[in-house]
């Protein structure tokens, strides 16, 4: 399967199961693997044709605007729901690292991965 991918983009979110985390916007870095079918955009030579992953990354940024989870679980799925319904993928794997959640941890996050299948409701 052919992959897009778009890695360590930074995004500020309201999220974390603590009061004192809800008051204030903190990054959280994402990485993405879209799995497509890039030969029509290959032949075609147009963005139209391809997931465009400019607005993929838009699309990702109006979510957390939009959503305060609690979890990074929760976040991630509302994403994966999002995406597969937006755009023209067959599989995603998702990563979102949130700096300084646990002190003396290099990185901590979630990663899910899931399929077109997964979502039987979303079309395309
Ligand atoms: N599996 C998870 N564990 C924890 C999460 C989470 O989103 N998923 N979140 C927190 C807190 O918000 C933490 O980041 C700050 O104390 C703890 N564990």
């Amino acid at each position: 399967m052919d992959k897009i991918f778009i890695r360590g983009l930074t995004l500020e979110a309201v999220i974390g199961v603590h009061a004192w985390e809800r008051r204030l916007k903190r990054p959280l870095v994402f990485d993405l693997e879209l799995g497509v079918d890039a030969r029509a955009a290959a032949s075609s030579d147009r963005v139209r044709d391809a997931v465009d992953y400019t607005a993929v990354s838009a699309h990702l940024r109006r979510l957390l605007d939009e959503q305060q989870p609690a979890l990074l679980e929760t976040l991630a799925e509302r994403i994966a729901r999002a995406l597969f319904a937006e755009f023209a993928i067959q599989t995603l794997r998702l990563a979102i690292d949130k700096p300084g959640a646990v002190e003396g941890a290099k990185q901590v996050g979630v990663v899910i991965e899931r399929r077109r299948e997964d979502y039987a409701a979303c079309g395309r």
